[in-house]
């Protein structure tokens, strides 16, 4: 039974800290370890805490490193439990003395005295974050120019960007609109609360998200084919800008959540279930979405577990997998057809590396159909990052690039 109020949150984060540093899992999949919490407020800290240290993590070791004799090993729980602390006092504003209640006993047994020693140093030397999280190096190195601009969007979690399935459907709805059928609404806003939950007027989506359907244009009831389409955002999009779609993507449990968004907002797709590399289609389609399998680094804000979890293994093997999805995809677009390759990827190797490879003639993005402040690169592709609209709070790091048959 839970002693101290919270204990059960901590514990939580430990755990999910522990899959996500230790075991490679993503926070999503480690995020199991808050489910069983009881109320809705413990789940969230549990994910807040451990979301915080993942953001802050090199900045955390640092104001731990400064004040230990002795280096504390990366992996051992002294140091995990007071990333925790830390995370809590200088992110989440939680008093010192419930930190103290609620951590300790997580080091039961173990050198609670130490952990103690080093938060009321901290604490008494009123200890500070920079204003921007601290890149590990080897990331820093790998995102090139464009790391500080992104370590910038990676202070604060992102904003909730809403997709509208049409524009009355925004009605009620408080917040910018960066784009057509777009809300931008405060962080923590519970989706519950807001009009037109029920009726699935709208879905989350990130501004980034929302782009490569964009780039498709109306359907007018024409075909398209949603390659990787699950839990689908993007297949809503379609299906709302009037096209015919065919949604396929491999996980059945995936596609149940597909299926449910579709119920939920009344709108409707052909939903196959397969796998891309063996799947050939019966006909040609007049577009073509490939929303592909990637590392999902652009998602930094919302899951800070990419920027320890991944590295050149992962990346490799997405590329590999990018491109026999994209080379398999090319044959199914009908002459004169479009198609959208796209990644919530930051890394060029998932990104601008396939779209240079690839066979089909190149479509030009072009400023005017992106949402003002965004602009094409000189070959026509579009890179987005976490720094970019940092005046609206940023969005998502995607890379897309369209090509017609
Ligand atoms: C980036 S996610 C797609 C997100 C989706 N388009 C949306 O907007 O909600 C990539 C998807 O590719 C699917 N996938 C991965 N490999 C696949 C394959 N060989 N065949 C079909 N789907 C695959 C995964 O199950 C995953 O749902």
């Amino acid at each position: 039974m839970e002693t101290i109020p919270g204990s059960g949150a901590r514990k939580a984060a430990l755990k999910m800290l522990d899959a996500v540093l230790r075991r490679g899992e993503t926070l999503e999949q480690a995020g199991g370890a808050a489910n069983g919490l009881p109320s809705f407020a413990d789940r969230a800290l549990a994910r807040a805490i451990s979301g915080e240290v993942l953001r802050w993590l090199v900045d955390l070791d640092a104001l731990i490193d400064g004040v230990t004799a002795k280096e504390l090993p990366d992996d051992a729980k002294p140091r995990m439990v007071l990333r925790m602390m830390l995370a809590q006092w200088l992110r989440l504003e939680t008093p010192p003395h419930a930190i103290v209640a609620t951590a300790l006993p997580l080091l039961a047994g173990g050198p609670k005295r130490l952990a103690h020693g080093v938060f009321a140093t901290l604490t008494r030397a009123e200890a500070k974050l920079p204003d921007v999280p601290t890149l590990p190096p080897e990331v820093a190195e790998r995102w090139g120019e464009r790391a500080e601009a992104i370590a910038g969007g990676l202070a604060q979690p992102p904003s909730l960007d809403l997709t509208l399935r049409s524009e009355d459907a925004g009605e009620g709805l408080e917040g910018p609109s960066l784009a057509p059928l777009h809300r931008r609404l405060p962080r923590g806003t519970r989706v519950e609360d807001l009009p037109g939950y029920d009726d699935g007027a709208w879905w989350v989506q990130d501004l980034a998200a929302s782009l490569p359907v964009r780039l498709l244009g109306a359907g007018e009831g024409r075909k398209v084919l949603d390659l990787c389409a699950a839990p689908g955002g993007k297949t809503l999009q379609l299906a709302a800008a009037g096209w015919n779609v065919t949604a396929l993507d491999n996980s059945s449990r995936r596609l149940e959540r597909l299926r449910q968004n579709l119920t939920r907002t009344g709108l409707s797709a052909d939903i196959v279930e397969a796998d891309a590399m063996g799947w050939e289609p019966d006909e040609l389609f007049d577009a073509i979405l490939l929303d592909a399998p990637c590392t999902a680094t652009g998602t930094c804000r919302r899951n800070p577990d990419v920027i320890h979890r991944i590295g050149p293994r992962q990346i490799e093997a997405m590329a590999v997998l990018q491109t026999q999805l994209l080379e398999r995809a090319v044959n199914w677009l009908a002459p004169g057809g479009r198609l959208v390759y796209a990644v919530c990827s930051l890394e060029h190797e998932e990104g601008e590396d396939i779209a240079a490879k690839c066979e089909l003639t190149p479509d030009p993005i072009v400023a005017e159909e992106l949402p003002a402040g965004l602009r094409p690169t000189p070959e026509g592709w579009l890179r987005t990052h976490p720094g970019l609209l940092a005046e609206h709070g940023g969005m998502d790091g995607f890379f897309l690039a369209r090509f017609k048959g």
